[in-house]
């Protein structure tokens, strides 16, 4: 699992390892870190770097020494020569660099404007050197975040910097794994400085390929039968939809329950079964249920039938219209931006804007797990760490991929997952099948229901790494 943490707990963190160790060895240990990550800069290029006024544009400092030592050339930018880190500066210029007045002609930029002592936006000089990124594009490289994010919220509410590469140290921040703010840190790598045993339970997780024992509990083994490891109730499709009930039950038979439940209309029953001979039609006793996805016009009282049943509930597209004030069973909401946007009386481009903010708050307001989906889906519930999901490509925004998705983590919750671990490891191998089904191209939405099955073998496997 992947961690990222708040600035204050960080600062807290690192003020208990500073305490234990000799004056600077914890900018010697980042800008150590730093300089190895930067290996890709080739010797007698040129970097730029632009320097803050904080620890930061220290860090890039005392990392410049050691990229001159292996015959990198280094242009240095001041935001305020009267607040630079001084000592940081003197060993940089003793190293050879170069004081500039401003950018100009480097293709390699390393951005040491602000770490996670930023305000979010960037104004002045600040925000002519990111101009000068957007206009010129040389490879640029963060140091820690990118300046101008809002590294808490994840949000990008001003002028930002935007960049190839973050090197971060001791743990990851929630702008470096939840978009929008992820967007602007292209591929991240974490620097150990020993920080680890001195953090709080993180503010944002990410599963990864060595958590394939978050389904332990909800594994056969040889005293399982089909209604022990859990029957699955959908009530899904309806005749102008009719694909999605046969998506969400191909996401479902894909899980770990060991039968599923099937309620619509006769003739959606028949052919859902005419598909999959395996799903039986009609009502009886489930462990859970997925309601929603292509319900149209039926979804409000296949709601409340299925809550009548009082298990836990996946709450999928048409039916996220007409959930109770507050949900009494565990619940797992899966809206897309513009799903979670009506449920909340706002817009699209808000919760776009800030999704972690509004997926925490329908998760409060609903009593509910909700999972928001995106590029950068969440899994949001009070009082846990939330979940981002890193897994998938841009491939998977197809049509009916939510609707396997929903059917895929309601399996798992009948099978015993909490809705909160049934919500992202579902997204994450979801995301996953969608990169076996067809590595850097097209997918259906079935493909990846049909990749579904070997994703969950070789996750249980720990063969994902
Ligand atoms: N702590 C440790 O032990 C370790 C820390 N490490 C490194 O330190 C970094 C944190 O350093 P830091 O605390 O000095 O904060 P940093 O972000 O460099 O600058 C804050 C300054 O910028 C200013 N400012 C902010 N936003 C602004 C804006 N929008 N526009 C204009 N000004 C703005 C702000 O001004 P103020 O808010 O006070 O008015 C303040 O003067 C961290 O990210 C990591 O790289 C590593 O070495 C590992 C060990
Ligand atoms: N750019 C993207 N990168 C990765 N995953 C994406 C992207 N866009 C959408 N997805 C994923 O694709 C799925 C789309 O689901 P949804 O919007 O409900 O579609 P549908 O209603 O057609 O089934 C979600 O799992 C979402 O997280």
């Amino acid at each position: 699992m992947l961690s990222a943490h708040t600035v204050g707990d960080i600062r807290a963190a690192e003020e208990a390892l500073a305490a234990t160790l000799p004056d600077g060895e914890l900018m010697r240990r980042a800008a150590r870190g730093l300089a190895d990550s930067l290996g890709l800069i080739p010797a007698g290029e040129v970097v730029v770097c632009l320097i803050g006024p904080g620890n930061n544009g220290g860090d890039a400092l005392y990392a410049a020494t050691h990229l001159l030592d292996r015959g990198v050339r280094v242009d240095l930018c001041l935001l305020d020569e009267s607040t630079v880190h001084a000592e940081g500066l003197a060993a940089a210029q003793a190293a050879g660099a170069q004081l500039v007045k401003a950018p100009g002609g480097q293709h390699w930029c390393l951005d040491a404007i602000f770490g996670i002592g930023a305000r979010p936006g960037l104004t002045g000089k600040a925000a002519e050197w990111e101009s000068w990124l957007d206009h010129e594009r040389p490879y640029t490289f963060v140091v820690d975040v990118p300046s101008g994010v809002d590294v808490d919220g994840a949000t990008l509410p001003g002028v930002h910097i935007g960049a190839e590469a973050t090197v971060t140290f001791g743990t990851y921040k929630n702008a470096l794994l939840a978009d929008p703010a992820a967007g602007a840190a292209g591929t991240v790598s974490l620097v150990d400085i020993g920080l680890a045993p001195h953090l709080p339970s993180p503010s944002i997780e990410a599963i990864d390929a060595f958590d394939g024992h978050l389904l332990d509990r909800a594994l056969p083994d040889e005293r399982s039968h089909k209604y022990s490891r859990g029957v699955l109730g959908i009530a899904a499709g309806s005749e102008q939809y009719a694909g999605a009930a046969h998506l969400c039950v191909a996401g479902a038979q894909a899980g770990l329950a060991g039968m599923i439940r099937f309620v619509g209309s006769a003739a959606l029953s028949q052919r859902v079964v005419d598909r999959a001979p395996e799903v039986v039609a009609g009502r009886g006793r489930v462990q859970a249920w997925v309601v929603g996805p292509g319900s149209g016009d039926d979804a409000e009282s296949q709601l409340a039938m299925a809550l009548e049943d009082g298990v836990p509930v996946v709450v999928d597209a048409s039916a996220l219209q007409h959930v109770p004030d507050r949900f009494e069973v565990p619940a797992l909401l899966t809206p897309h931006a513009g799903e979670l946007a009506a449920m909340l009386d706002t817009t699209r481009e808000q919760v776009e804007g800030d999704p972690l903010g509004h997926a925490t708050a329908a998760a409060q307001r609903w009593n509910a797990t909700v999972l928001l989906k995106g590029r950068r889906t969440l899994v949001a519930q009070t009082g846990a760490p939330t979940r981002v999901n890193l897994s998938g490509s841009a491939w998977l925004g197809t049509a009916g991929a939510g609707d396997v998705l929903a059917g895929f983590a309601g399996s798992l919750l009948a099978a015993g997952l909490d809705p909160r671990d049934a919500g992202s490891v579902a997204a994450y191998l979801h995301g996953v099948a969608s990169v076996q089904a067809n590595p850097d191209g097209p997918i259906v939405a079935t493909d990846v229901a049909y990749a579904l099955p070997s994703a969950v073998a070789a996750f249980v496997r720990g063969d994902l790494a």
